[in-house]
């Protein structure tokens, strides 16, 4: 059981709220020429990963504060409970044990008196068996040719976690070429099809339950096309793969169980990229690959289950977030990548984040009175830079950013990477420092612009600075160091749950429209003019009728 304990109430909620007045005077640049340290006692270095959280509106009394603001929420508890397989899903009556998906050490790990690592490692087992047949070409399809193409027919977290992860570890990708269907839209599926040859293609069905509607009518059109090309019933089985816990739907959707992966209630969606669900990966970048990126993963949870708060680098990004959230009252976090094969990796923290933590319900049942989770969104660098950065910059908002590069490149091309982490390290060196009146007015009159002139556009020129930013450094993307970056982010999402008292590993809030969706379902399968909706949904529903 997690504490329900008001964070607002705590005792070093207030020290923080005096504080904030004391640090909203002063700016990073001052903070950094008062303290020579700062970027040793603000940064901590992890195997291949360094995180300077240096450029952060903070001082050593913010920290000390924020770090007695997570005990005394019971953070270290609940660290505990979780690696137990206490049932912190309380909502849902559920354990959470990604963790247990990725403990390559192997210890116990009990949920209602029963190791679950016997039943994890099998179905480890079964996907390096499975993954190293396709790879290798001894599996082979209906006509007697091996595998080519893989799709995997997902939705959420049976989708974005292998979509970002194959994306991320391109440069270790074998000849098997992945597809991913995800959107019920019918172009989605129509126009991966056009693009595989059913003799040579896998299809995945990824679905934690077995009965999201969106992967269903994509999977049964896969299904249709596969026979409509002249397959037999049986020769589904050498085709098609069910990624699930509902052994039930999957049987009964036709696909023989023998050809299921496995996981578990207590894997939540959108943890689930170290479970079955993970297929995908270890098909794209081989069995050992993925089996380094559960390795990173399990060294940052051993790093989060041990280190003390003010170096556990989970513990002190959500610290952060809280500050800048609860205090700063920025609404938004920025997660900027500067590493082209990590393109969605903020896309995949949209629902890691998001709906993890956008809740107003309490763990007591009250509204919250106070800000949760915050709005995650980004891209790559450089390509941002052209496009949304003005308003990190120069806009009316705090948006915190993080910023990731890796120092070497799988692409070491001409000055390529040079360029690009010249612009990695300027950007944050330039949301801290801005540039103050006096520089750019000596600026302009160094370009021999009259006062006049100087007058004219001095102010527009003017960046007051003092934004904050985390910048990740990471040695080189791979498996391992991957794995860590992700289980970083998943426990620093667990810790702000904690603090906000909310009950991050559930999603209630996904059903009403699923629901709603269900009921207009019917309506939309006859001409006849609705009115049971409100005005508009009427005329829109209408309006649709006509025009189809
Ligand atoms: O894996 P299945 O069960 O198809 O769910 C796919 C997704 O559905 C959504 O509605 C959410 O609940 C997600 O958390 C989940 O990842």
């Amino acid at each position: 059981m997690l504490p329900k304990i008001n964070f607002t109430q705590t005792q070093s909620y207030q020290y923080l709220a005096d504080h904030l007045v004391e640090i909203s005077d002063k700016h990073l640049r001052g903070l950094f020429a008062e303290d020579a340290e700062r970027f040793n006692k603000f940064s901590v270095l992890f195997n291949d990963i360094l995180v300077d959280y240096s450029k952060n509106r903070i001082n050593e009394t913010t920290m000390a504060l924020l770090t007695q603001l997570a005990k005394e929420c019971g953070v270290e508890g609940a660290i505990q409970a979780m690696f137990n397989g206490e049932k912190i899903n309380e909502t849902e009556d559920r354990a959470v044990l990604h963790t247990a998906l990725r403990n390559r050490s192997n210890t116990p790990v009990i949920v209602e008196g029963k190791d679950v690592m016997p039943d994890v490692n099998a179905v480890l087992q079964k996907m390096k068996t499975f993954s190293d047949a396709i790879i290798n070409g001894d599996w082979k399809g209906y006509t007697g040719k091996a595998i080519t193409d893989v799709v995997n027919i997902g939705i959420g977290g049976s989708d974005l976690g292998p979509v970002m992860v194959t994306e991320a570890l391109k440069a270790y990708k074998n000849h098997l070429t992945l597809h991913f269907v995800s959107n019920v839209d019918g172009t989605h599926i129509a126009e991966t099809l056009k693009k595989v040859n059913p003799e040579t293609t896998l299809f995945l069905i990824a679905s934690k339950t077995f009965t999201t509607q969106e992967t269903m009518a994509n999977a049964h059109s896969a299904r249709n096309w596969f026979l409509a090309a002249g397959a037999a019933e049986s020769d589904v089985a050498k085709h098609f793969a069910a990624l699930s816990t509902n052994a039930e739907g999957v049987s009964k959707f036709g696909i023989d169980t023998q050809n299921m992966f496995e996981f578990w209630d207590w894997v939540g969606g959108r943890y689930s990229l170290w479970s079955a669900i993970g297929l995908p990966i270890a098909l794209s970048v081989g069995f050992e690959n993925f089996e380094d990126l559960l390795l990173g993963a399990h060294e940052m949870d051993i790093h989060f289950r041990e280190t003390e708060f003010e170096q556990n680098i989970p513990v002190i990004l959500a610290l952060l977030g809280v500050w800048y959230n609860n205090f700063f009252e920025a609404e938004t976090q920025a997660i900027l990548p500067y590493d082209q094969y990590m393109h969605r990796f903020a896309a995949y923290f949209q629902q890691g984040d998001m709906e993890s933590n956008g809740k107003y319900v309490a763990r007591d049942g009250d509204k919250v009175n106070y800000q949760t989770g915050p709005v995650i969104w980004g891209e790559p660098g450089t390509n941002g830079q052209h496009a949304f950065y003005q308003l990190i910059h120069q806009g009316t908002k705090l948006i915190p950013c993080d910023f990731i590069a890796p120092a070497k490149s799988h692409n070491p091309l001409g000055e390529h990477h040079t360029l690009l982490l010249s612009n990695f390290f300027a950007q944050t060196e330039a949301l801290m420092n801005g540039k103050t009146e006096e520089e750019v007015i000596a600026e302009l009159k160094k370009e021999g612009k009259t006062d006049d002139q100087i007058a004219k556009i001095a102010p527009f020129k003017v960046f007051e600075g003092n934004r904050p930013t985390n910048s990740i450094l990471v040695k080189q993307i791979n498996p391992k160091t991957l794995g860590a970056l992700i289980a970083m982010y998943e426990h620093k999402i667990f810790v702000q749950g904690v603090i906000w008292n909310i009950f991050s590993f559930d999603q209630w809030g996904v059903e009403l429209g699923k629901q709603l969706a269900g009921k207009i379902l019917p309506e939309l399968k006859n001409d006849d003019e609705i009115t049971s909706h409100d005005a508009s949904t009427n005329g829109l529903i209408n309006l649709f009728k006509n025009w189809r």
